[in-house]
């Protein structure tokens, strides 16, 4: 099992107490690729940040590769986090006067487990399979949108995590873009084994994954 979460419950206690999320038990095994759909406010982003251990103020349990999460200090759960999960946002927040590149390889420095050039020749395998190693040395500034999701995701990969977790990661995107980011993440959960845990409004999206989610104010009801 790559993600195990008990009983999740949250409350919001400002300006009154609302109870947000409510006896969450969400398990993600190896390569499955799951989506959370739900109405705007039910809960999803509130449930992916506990998810993804940006958010640690909850009740209930979770464990990541089995590690339980609760009880960890900030630093051992920013190790956890870029080891095992990478990210993908709505908005890519590439650094826009690094090269593609540079972009790809910062997780990895950050993570220091490997030199340089290992490190840059990780990043240019991620570019290839994301098709991109033509723009490596573009400035992020100067891509397209749907290449810069596609940046994102090469990131999200640089340090071969266990999950990819993703917040309405086509939501920017036109209808083209968002059918091809898609299609990337079905293939990885296929060839490459990767879990994947997304959050969208978009049905036929959803309908390719292995598993929906869904959420309605605060649990998950089917
Ligand atoms: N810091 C906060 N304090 C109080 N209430 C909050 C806070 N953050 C979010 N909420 C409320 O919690 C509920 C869930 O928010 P959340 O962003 O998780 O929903 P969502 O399902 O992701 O919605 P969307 O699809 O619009 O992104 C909403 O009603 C929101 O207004």
């Amino acid at each position: 099992m790559v993600l195990e979460a008990k009983k999740i419950n949250k409350h919001f206690r400002k300006p009154v107490d609302f109870h947000v999320l409510k006896d969450i038990d969400l398990n993600i095994k190896n390569g499955e690729f799951v989506s959370i759909m739900g109405k705007s406010g039910c809960g999803k982003s509130t449930l992916l940040y506990i998810l993804s251990t940006m958010d640690t103020d909850y009740e209930g349990e979770l464990f990541i590769k089995g590690q339980k999460i609760s009880g960890k200090t900030r630093d051992e759960l920013s190790y956890i986090r870029n080891k095992h999960i990478g990210f993908v946002f709505q908005f890519h927040y590439l650094l826009s006067e690094f090269t593609v590149l540079e972009n790809v390889m910062l997780p990895a420095k950050k993570l220091g487990e490997k030199s340089l050039k290992e490190i840059e020749a990780d990043a240019m395998e991620k570019l290839r399979i994301l098709d991109i190693e033509g723009i490596a040395y573009n400035k992020a500034s100067n891509i397209s949108g749907g290449q810069k999701q596609r940046v994102a995701i090469a990131r999200a990969l640089i340090n071969n995590p266990s999950i990819i977790m993703g917040d309405e990661p086509t939501g920017n995107l036109d209808s083209h873009n968002a059918q091809n980011v898609f299609s990337i993440f079905k293939k990885l959960s296929v060839e490459q084994g990767l879990s994947l845990l997304i959050v969208t409004h978009d049905l036929d999206f959803a309908k390719k994954t292995d598993r929906i989610v869904e959420m309605l104010d605060g649990r998950i009801i089917s």
